[in-house]
């Protein structure tokens, strides 16, 4: 089809847009897609700042839904173009049970275990190339679940509603978490796609990304209402920085709390792959872009989201953004041995549970945390550049600056 001929025709929906990196997505969408007629954004809560977009050219259509309810789901796909689903439960904290993670992020089913018992996937154990990454291979199931325990929820539903309503295009926000850290804490040291890993998940949240990774891989190819192939792809972002970061706040607030210190807890050694917001929604717009052209060469495929942001320690990292807004970190080394760090960790866990009928104790160390803080896992690839023509757009002068900045509102919006 011409150019001129799609200007101003396509309808995209996004899944929890207004998340941290939802809000982001539809926001670029709105400014750099210029074939664009309707955007319905989709999520379970759905924020004031959406009116602010209701004046433009572009109708926007809020919808508050749920993605395990499959009939919400369907009757958003229907009409739609492009799907970008990043709706999730982002809870490594034990905020959330399992189950529910699960039923969000992936499918609703009792007892899901990813890595053991009653159901072993074909993943444990298998090292990252085998898993789909650079190759377009059909993953393996251990033993695969009987259907009528694999009913609709989350992910699932997002598939089966492009299928039956005849949307082609769909991307997923996937995570580095689908490949690692591991169980074992192997470090991943400038990884790319197609690096060999042994990605061994016992948590329920990369559990839950891994199976609903591989669900929108696998549905790939399958055939939508009218006859044409469904295209997917899934992107994996490293953790995710910029305005609106919970995590950031939550750090802040605690160094303001202590008298404008942070204690280092990690060695600064230990690098962590980050990526700027505005850039992971760029990398979104721009596959969701091109997926229609280059479908033989991305469906099925899976990219990391990358950018020039320098490749630090958690808290150095973090320490790019909440020193200029006046915390400092306290220590060259970490200030507690890595012993009793664990034990706290442990300890923490010990007390969620216990208290887990009388409050929700969801403290930011738990073991799992620990242990992703304490592992390297750095992404060095230019798979996107290749496939898509991708390049971050935003410097990471730029992205350091707009954060610093959204930090200090938050700074003054506390006040
Ligand atoms: N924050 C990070 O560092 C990273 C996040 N991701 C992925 O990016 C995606 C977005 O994450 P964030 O923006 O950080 O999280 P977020 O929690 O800010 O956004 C998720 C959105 O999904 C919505 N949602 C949750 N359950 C829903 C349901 N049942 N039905 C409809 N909407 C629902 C929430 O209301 C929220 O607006 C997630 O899929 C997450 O796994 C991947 C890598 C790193
Ligand atoms: C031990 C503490 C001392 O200060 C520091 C604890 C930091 C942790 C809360 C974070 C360290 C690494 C983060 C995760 C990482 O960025 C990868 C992620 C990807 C996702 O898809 C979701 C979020 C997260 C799991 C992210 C969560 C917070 C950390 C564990």
């Amino acid at each position: 089809m011409a150019d001129s001929a799609r200007a101003q025709k396509l309808v995209y929906l996004v899944t929890g847009g207004c998340g941290f990196l939802g809000e982001h997505v539809v926001r670029m969408l709105l400014q750099r897609e210029p074939r664009l007629c309707e955007l319905r954004i989709f999520d379970l809560h759905l924020g004031p700042w959406l009116d602010e977009l209701k004046t433009g050219p572009v109708r926007v259509t809020a919808i508050q839904g749920d993605v395990t309810q499959a009939h919400e789901v369907a009757a958003a796909v229907a009409g739609t173009h492009v799907v970008i689903h990043t709706a999730g439960l982002v809870d490594v904290f034990g905020k959330a049970s399992p189950e529910t993670i699960h039923e969000v992020n992936v499918q609703g089913w009792p007892s899901v275990t990813c890595c053991g018992s009653p159901w072993t996937w074909g993943r444990k154990h298998m090292p990252s190339s085998t898993f789909g990454m650079g190759r377009r291979k059909k993953l393996q199931l251990g033993h695969s679940p009987p259907p009528h325990l694999l009913p609709s929820p989350g992910t699932q539903n997002v598939i089966e509603a492009c299928v039956q309503t005849g949307t082609q295009f769909l991307v997923y926000t996937s995570s580095m978490e689908v490949v690692g850290p591991n169980v074992k804490g192997h470090p991943f040291y400038r990884g790319n796609e197609d690096t060999p890993y042994e990605a061994v998940h016992r948590h329920p949240y990369p559990c839950s990304k891994a199976l609903a990774e591989r669900l929108v891989l696998e549905a790939n190819g399958r055939k939508v209402r009218g006859g044409l192939p469904l295209v997917t792809c899934a992107l994996r972002p490293t953790g995710i920085y910029g305005e609106g970061h919970q995590i950031m706040r939550d750090f802040y607030h605690q160094g303001l709390r202590l008298g404008g210190r942070l204690f280092r807890a990690i060695p600064a050694s230990v690098e962590h792959g980050r990526v700027y917001v505005g850039n992971v929604a760029w990398m979104h717009v721009l596959v969701a872009r091109e997926l229609e052209q280059r479908a033989a060469l991305m469906g099925g495929q899976v990219y990391f989201c990358y950018d020039k942001s320098p490749y630090k320690s958690y808290e150095d990292f973090n320490m790019e953004f909440l020193r200029p807004c006046g915390l400092r970190l306290v220590g060259t080394r970490p200030l507690l041995p890595y012993w009793l760090l664990v034990f706290l960790a442990a300890l923490n866990a010990l007390l969620q549970w216990l208290l887990r009928p009388l409050l929700l104790y969801a403290p930011l160390l738990n073991p799992y945390t620990l242990a992703v803080a304490n592992t390297t896992f750095t992404v060095s690839t230019n798979k996107a550049q290749r496939h898509f023509g991708y390049e971050p757009l935003f410097s990471w002068e730029d992205s350091r600056t707009r954060t610093i900045r959204w930090v200090q509102g938050v700074e003054s919006s506390s006040q």
